[in-house]
């Protein structure tokens, strides 16, 4: 078999289940490979999924039918091969090799090197805007920040994000970016678990911007610290590193292992419980809650490339109906003049901003409280005192996931 060619037949089938099937990107498993192809594999569909709209444009010039949903994957694997820099030949004849390996699609072999093969030396994506989110996330958007923000965000999204660590201070860390929030910045594929200081649990994979919740909330040593909807746990850890005493609360137990297991490789210490928020209720009152409460997890997508392209937002009302029940049951678990911090890794202003103004009107004496934090900017900030967090933040250094978190004051 020609080099390169299991992961990217691979890679086309794990389209295949995540565009012909709705299947999200995890859920899917690769074929038997060994860990590097299944990486590559993995990877390579990622990237497809990020330029799909271009491919598309581009493939739609030399088609004159519509092909089979598995041809045309092929077809969009090797047009975004040939666009990020890959030799022609490698790309066209490992595509017209995984036609031929099925009964079902080697007819097609032809076609497959005939369109290939038509197609203009250079970057086929010359002149193209990158994807354009979903409709039902980018009118919204477009509403809140207008067109050229949106524009930026896609570009972001268009890249494979960078590695953002969060550091232990006196633990051994691999060489990176120091961000000016102080996360670790390293570029390109790396294995994680083979990096330094990964074994002595020095420091834990968390998106810049997914590390400024727990950052605001700014945990003392020693006081009593809720984190709801903790898996899998990466805000655990910065606040048990921090000294507090922390409860960590999540429905999932597939997820709250997670976080033990993350908990046991750094030696943190953390009191978990796999419980519904909706239903537990704690046996004494918290100086400070962190609720990073479930979203449309829309500020994540240049890490979930599949996500525009499995969920249509329908579940969004449901979504913001539960975080707003999360928020108040969490509001009365709190000591009078505790503080709690409301994240959402989401860009729509309903699981943000509006959220937090609807919190304020249910709740009279509740107020909503700015912090210092080292390395944002001040127009980060929002009037009414929120931090809301764009993926085009930092585009030169490759963005960041999109965010907003609030910090809430009880009288
Ligand atoms: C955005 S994730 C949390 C990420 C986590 N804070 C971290 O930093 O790693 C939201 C979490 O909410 C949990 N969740 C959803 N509904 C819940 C409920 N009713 N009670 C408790 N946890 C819930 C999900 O299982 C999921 O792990």
């Amino acid at each position: 078999m020609a080099e390169g060619v299991a992961a990217r037949a691979a890679a086309a089938e794990i389209l295949g289940g995540i565009l012909g099937e709705g299947r999200m990107l995890e859920d899917v498993s690769a074929p038997d490979l060994s860990p590097a192809d299944r990486a590559r594999a993995l990877r390579l569909a990622a990237t497809v999924l990020r330029h799909l709209e271009p491919a598309d444009r581009v493939l739609d010039r030399h088609l004159r039918k519509a092909p089979p949903l598995a041809v045309r994957n092929v077809l969009r694997l090797a047009v975004v091969e040939r666009a990020l820099g890959a030799p022609a030949h490698g790309v066209v004849n490992a595509a017209v090799e995984i036609m031929r390996q099925r009964k079902r699609t080697a007819h097609f072999a032809g076609l497959v090197n005939a369109v290939l093969r038509a197609l203009p030396e250079g970057d086929p994506f010359q002149g193209q805007l990158p994807q354009r989110l979903p409709r039902w996330l980018r009118q919204p958007l477009v509403h809140a920040h207008g067109r050229e923000v949106v524009t930026a965000i896609e570009a972001v999204q268009a890249q494979e994000p960078p590695l953002d660590l969060t550091l232990r201070p006196g633990f051994p860390a691999p060489e990176g970016e120091v961000l000016p929030t102080g996360s670790l910045r390293l570029r390109g594929p790396a294995q994680v678990s083979a990096l330094p200081g990964y074994q002595a649990g020095g420091w834990w994979v968390q998106d810049a911007a997914a590390a400024l919740p727990a950052r605001l909330l700014a945990p003392q040593a020693g006081e009593h610290v809720l984190d709801l909807c903790a898996a899998p746990g990466g805000k655990t850890l910065q606040l048990a590193a921090a000294g507090a005493e922390v409860t960590a609360l999540d429905i999932s137990a597939p997820r709250m292992a997670r976080v033990e297991a993350n908990l046991r490789r750094t030696g943190l210490t953390a009191r978990t419980i796999t419980a519904d928020a909706l239903h537990w209720q704690p046996e004494g009152a918290f100086d400070a809650i962190l609720l990073d409460a479930p979203c449309s997890a829309s500020g994540t997508i240049r890490r979930h490339p599949d996500l525009p392209f499995v969920k249509d937002g329908s579940d969004l009302p449901a979504l913001v109906a539960l975080q707003a029940r999360l928020l108040d049951r969490a509001l009365g678990w709190l000591r009078p003049g505790g503080r709690l911090v409301f994240s959402t890794c989401s860009l729509l202003p309903e699981e943000g901003e509006d959220q937090i103004a609807a919190a304020l009107a249910r709740n009279p004496g509740l107020t909503v409280e700015r912090a210092d934090l080292p390395g944002v900017p001040a127009d980060w900030w929002t009037p009414a005192g929120g931090l809301r967090l764009r993926p085009d933040y930092w585009a030169e250094r490759g963005g960041m996931d999109g965010f907003y978190l609030a910090r809430l004051r009880l009288p």
